[in-house]
């Protein structure tokens, strides 16, 4: 293990704009330090999850050490050796927090910009972490192979956004190979060694985990100072809790065990801690007997800001689908859930995710994982609403909200938005995020671009918004946000009923300028997905009991067998079955059979 503080280690992270690179450039870091590419690795090491890869995006960190041996220069120097502890960062605005921890554990990042594209969104918004964890930043330009490449041009962003000096960048193609010797030696240039004190009483930043069925929880940590030893007695200071370390050791990127850990060494722990959320992301590691003065500060306990209720279709699934969450939270402090009844959708849960790509995520791993068909409700906030009697409290579920006559004021969730766009299309995307209530904070030219600052209500954001984003600026756009607190918003609650019945999964909490047009909105999409009866069905939108808008779902239900003559009785079964799968996800309410498409349909994207 042995690796000392000091001069020949590098600890370092590389971030960058969703696309522009990160993942082909550390691939490329890695087969040139003789590792195997990071997509190899992936098919081979720990539980990396395959929605990550299919989707293309880093959900899990995984660090990896690297030897990095400098070429020998004419003047006789280089020839020495370094050791690298690359750490890979999530990618997603969702998991934010993990990046800002993972950077945390860094003295410096590879700050990666499309050489064709040049500063967007999430560029900002990274730089700025880095920037606050006070980390060396090495700008790389990279797809300069690329025929629209203008490296020059995106260096100038960088300087002209974020004050990071053009002159300063590295030009690459990540793909081609080119720069990859000069983003090396700027690692080993720039970027400071670590320091601290391996005889200093222990302090270990944990900047991951991961869940293990033997081990129990294995945490990926940086060692600030002091030393982290196999048998240790350890406390984590937020959570309180005591333990031992049965094990420690390094990523290679499998994890190899060794004795100990030292001071600016990057390694992982394993200490018979069976609850992932008595050591989360963020926490300080010490020694029980001899706690450090200056725990790592910021820890935030994870906290989901994002809730939706998750049904089984089949009702039978109901304590399968509870093991499978609870598998799941073994592995993810941030997602949380409760059973939920509802009158229209049977035994449920009400869950809690860091965001919307983070209940993606969940949702879809428990389908294909645990081969499970869920109706999800529509994803809500957390609101906090005082009361007359005196009472506030928080609530992100349309069933407990209350009657008017017991509310004083009611406040919402705001988040402060970054989008970078071509100034071509600032004026409709003004409009959007002025239909999404949002005010502006600064608008900043840059070159032919725009950052546009806003405040916005963080539930406008949910429906739709980054879609629509998308197709307004023809792809261009590109957004990132961080959350700022709660502002007054007049809320209501808006039911929804279906064949004359409230169906209360179907009911959300919207701001009242909105509530009409909301309530149009899932009346008009329900009429749409709901098959037809043999009996027209009536759809409204009502609050307080008035109804505000109503849709009518027609009599007729298309007959497949009609088409069968009566004949062949294989053809018959087959679009039975046809007709079977496309009911699958399906919830029978009363007489009426309701997809899960409207479930969302307070989600959907035809305005
Ligand atoms: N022409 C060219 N294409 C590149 C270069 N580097 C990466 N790409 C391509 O750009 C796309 C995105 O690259 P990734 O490495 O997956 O991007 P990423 O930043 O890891 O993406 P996320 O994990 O989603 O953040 C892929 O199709 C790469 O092949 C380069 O230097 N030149």
């Amino acid at each position: 293990m042995g690796t000392l503080p000091g001069v020949n280690v590098r600890n370092f992270s590389i971030i960058a704009h969703v696309d522009h690179g990160k993942s082909t450039l550390a691939d490329r870091i890695l087969e040139r330090l003789g590792a195997m590419g990071e997509r190899d690795k992936r098919d081979q090491t720990l539980d990396t999850l395959e929605l990550e890869r299919e989707r293309g995006i880093t959900i899990k960190s995984t660090p990896i050490r690297l030897t990095y041996t400098r070429p020998l220069k004419d003047d006789g120097t280089g020839g020495d050796s370094y050791t690298f502890n690359l750490i890979d960062t999530p990618g997603h605005v969702d998991f934010n927090y993990e990046v800002s921890r993972s950077l945390a554990a860094c003295e410096g990042v590879l700050l990666l910009v499309d050489a064709s594209q040049g500063v967007e969104a999430q560029t900002i918004v990274n730089a700025y972490l880095a920037i606050d964890s006070n980390l060396e930043i090495i700008p790389v330009i990279n797809k300069i192979d690329l025929p629209a490449a203008d490296p020059e041009g995106a260096a100038k962003e960088l300087e002209d956004v974020i004050g990071i000096p053009a002159e300063d960048a590295v030009f690459a193609s990540a793909k081609a190979g080119i720069g990859i010797t000069e983003i090396l030696e700027a690692i080993v240039e720039r970027i400071p060694g670590p320091s601290g004190d391996p005889e200093a009483p222990l302090k270990a930043l944990i900047f991951d985990s991961f869940y293990d069925a033997y081990q129990g929880v294995i945490l990926f940590v940086r060692v600030l100072e002091g030393t982290l030893s196999k048998g240790q007695p350890i406390m984590l200071v937020n959570s309180g809790k005591t333990f031992d370390v049965d094990r420690v050791g390094i990523f290679t990127p499998g994890l190899v065990v060794g004795e100990a850990l030292q001071a600016g060494s990057v390694g992982w722990v394993a200490a018979g801690i069976r609850d992932i959320h008595d050591a989360q992301v963020g926490d300080t590691i010490t020694q029980k007997n001899r706690p450090t003065p200056e725990p790592f500060p910021g820890f935030k306990p994870a906290q989901p800001v994002v809730f939706s209720g998750l049904y089984p279709t089949d009702t039978e699934d109901y304590r399968k689908m509870r093991d499978a969450l609870e598998k799941l939270k073994l592995n993810d402090a941030a997602f949380t859930f409760e059973p939920e009844t509802s009158e229209a959708l049977g035994f449920g849960f009400r869950c809690g995710f860091l965001g919307l790509l983070h209940a993606e995520i969940i949702q879809e791993r428990l389908e294909r994982e645990y081969d499970l068909d869920l109706i999800a409700t529509a994803p809500a906030v957390i609101y906090r609403i005082s009361l007359t009697n005196g009472e506030i409290f928080e609530t992100q579920n349309p069933a407990e909200f209350p009657t008017r006559d017991r509310i004083s004021q009611t406040e919402e969730p705001y988040i402060k938005l970054s989008i970078m766009l071509p100034e071509d299309y600032v004026g409709p995307v003004m409009q959007l995020l002025q239909e999404r209530r949002g005010s502006m904070i600064t608008m900043n030219y840059v070159g032919k671009r725009v950052e546009l600052l806003y405040e916005v209500p963080f539930a406008e954001i949910l429906y739709d918004f980054h879609d629509r984003l998308k197709s307004i600026s023809r792809g261009y756009a590109s957004m990132d946000y961080e959350q700022i607190g709660y502002r007054d918003g007049d809320l209501r609650k808006v039911d929804i009923m279906v064949n004359n019945e409230v169906v209360d999964a179907l009911a959300v909490i919207v701001h009242e300028d909105k509530a009409y047009a909301i309530g149009r909105k899932i009346v008009d999409k329900m009429a749409e997905v709901i098959p037809r009866q043999m009996f027209p069905v009536p759809v409204q939108a009502t609050i307080g009991g008035k109804i505000i808008a109503r849709a009518t779902v027609k009599a007729y239900r298309k007959d497949v067998l009609a088409k069968c003559y009566g004949g062949d009785i294989s053809r018959k079964k087959k679009l039975l079955n046809k007709q079977k799968k496309g009911r699958a996800r399906m919830k029978q309410i009363g007489t009426v059979e309701v997809p899960q498409e409207a479930f969302l349909a307070v989600l959907s994207t035809d305005e």
